[in-house]
């Protein structure tokens, strides 16, 4: 059985040295929270000690991209500075056009991020058509493609924070 859309890791790498930030929104919390959760698990399973994992969170997946600067920032004046950073939002389309317009410029934002910050910023946004396609990505609804994101998000960004870190 072929299950697409699963990033094989080319390598293991050691996350044992790495600091990752997760900011993550709050709206349909129960998915969300399940996303952050396979991303904290597969960071552990790839060496990342748990206190080199920092958690913030912000009202929605608007304010995902400015929250993400200003927490790299404040991590940096903390003299404990990210190596990379996980946004994680969770967008459902209702009967209106806020889910385009919300998902087309948080992920431009988030992707612009990455220049202006210095770290690698990783695509943690699910953009939904319906809750049904947002709970099998977050690994809870056995129905199409079940498999946890957050599993995803977490590999790549140790990946990304060793392969292409300072
Ligand atoms: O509307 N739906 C959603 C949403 N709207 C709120 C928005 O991100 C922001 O917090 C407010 O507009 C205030 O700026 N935020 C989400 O993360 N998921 C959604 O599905």
């Amino acid at each position: 059985m072929v299950v697409k859309g699963l990033g094989q890791l080319d390598q293991d790498y050691n996350g044992s040295e790495i600091r990752v930030g997760i900011i993550h929104a709050r709206w349909n919390k129960m998915i969300i929270d399940a996303l952050v959760n396979g991303a904290v698990e597969r960071l552990k399973s790839m060496g990342v000690r748990e206190e080199n994992i920092v958690v913030e969170t912000v009202p929605g997946s608007f304010e995902l991209p400015w929250a993400a600067k200003r927490f790299i920032d404040a991590q940096k004046v903390a003299g404990e500075p990210l190596d990379v950073v996980i946004p994680i939002g969770v967008l459902i389309k209702g009967s209106t056009m806020h889910f385009e317009y919300i998902s087309e410029s948080t992920t431009h934002a988030l992707m612009n991020l990455q220049e202006k910050v210095g770290i690698p910023v990783i695509f943690g946004l699910l953009t939904c058509l319906t809750e049904e396609q947002a709970l099998a990505r977050a690994g809870l609804d056995a129905g199409e493609s079940m498999h946890n994101h957050g599993e995803d998000w977490g590999a790549a960004a140790v990946e990304m924070a060793v392969k292409f870190g300072p």
